[in-house]
């Protein structure tokens, strides 16, 4: 039976996860649920990425589970996975010169299955992912000869062709000019706010205030913090995580961050 309150929900329940000797998560737990757009902040280090590839079960915690929708992750085949999470990478190389618009058809592979040609409601979806990433003039050039920026623009243009509710990004800001910087984050608000869970690591704390409503804070590889980004991101926080001293200085509804003398 399906229960309404764990429909398109992500929860991690007690992640262990460790190499060796060295543990990397400790007693990791929360939800991902329909309408949050949460930035997951913490140092290089923290264990952010580590946690993305065991909720999309790329890695297996030592103790603990991940749920989707109410049901443990890996009874769920991995085409159900992809049909209702998507993933962007901090980068990837293709080990073929696929076109843009063909990397964007990648994102459909889960809904028209392997080895069917892209019907036409495919690509209309392929031609909206492109256009909401400001890419469609890049459709028919070879992906790996874009820039950073529009090769994370592409990514990010895959996981919203794959038409999932839950979307996982790995630093999706990182090398994007401050205007895609921004029309990104606003976009990701837009989708939250249509319903879809979000959660996006990254290394600005003030991205968390701009954009999200939920900020999670990894430190040593435990949960921190999770609240709303104004309890969450403070001067304090900021010394903590990164070991630098910052004054914080409020001009509502913002908040700013600058460096002590
Ligand atoms: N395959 C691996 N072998 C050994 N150590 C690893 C491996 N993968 C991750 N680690 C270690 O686990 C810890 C967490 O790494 P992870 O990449 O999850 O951190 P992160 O928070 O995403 O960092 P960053 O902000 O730098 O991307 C790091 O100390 C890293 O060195």
């Amino acid at each position: 039976m399906s229960d309404a309150t764990t429909d398109t929900t992500l929860r991690a329940q007690g992640l262990h996860y460790q190499l060796g000797a060295r543990t990397i998560l400790e007693e990791v737990s929360f939800d991902v649920r329909p309408g949050d757009c949460i930035a997951l902040l913490g140092a290089n280090g923290a264990g952010k990425s580590t946690l993305l590839k065991i909720l999309l079960g790329l890695l297996q915690p030592q103790a603990g589970q991940v749920r989707l929708n109410g049901r443990d992750l890996h009874e769920h085949s991995r085409q159900q996975v992809a049909r209702q999470l998507a993933y962007v990478p901090q980068s990837h190389t293709p080990s073929f010169p696929f076109s843009v618009e063909q990397i964007v058809a990648q994102g459909r592979l889960p809904i028209s299955g392997l080895g069917r040609a892209p019907s036409r409601e495919d690509w209309q979806v392929v031609n909206q992912a492109l256009a909401d990433m400001q890419v469609e003039h890049l459709a028919g050039r070879v992906y790996t000869e874009l820039s950073g920026g529009e090769r994370q623009r592409v990514l990010i243009a895959r996981a919203l062709a794959q038409q999932t509710r839950l979307i996982l990004l790995d630093e999706p800001i990182t090398g994007l000019d401050y205007g895609h910087q921004l029309r990104l984050l606003k976009h990701l608000q837009h989708l939250a706010a249509q319903g879809y869970g979000i959660l996006a690591t990254t290394h600005r704390p003030e991205h968390a205030l701009e954009s999200a409503n939920r900020a999670l804070v990894l430190h040593q590889g435990r949960l921190l913090a999770d609240g709303t980004p104004h309890e969450v991101v403070t001067a304090e926080l900021i010394a903590r995580l990164y070991q630098v001293e910052v004054r914080q200085i409020e001009c509502s509804p913002y908040r700013f961050f600058v460096p002590s003398e």
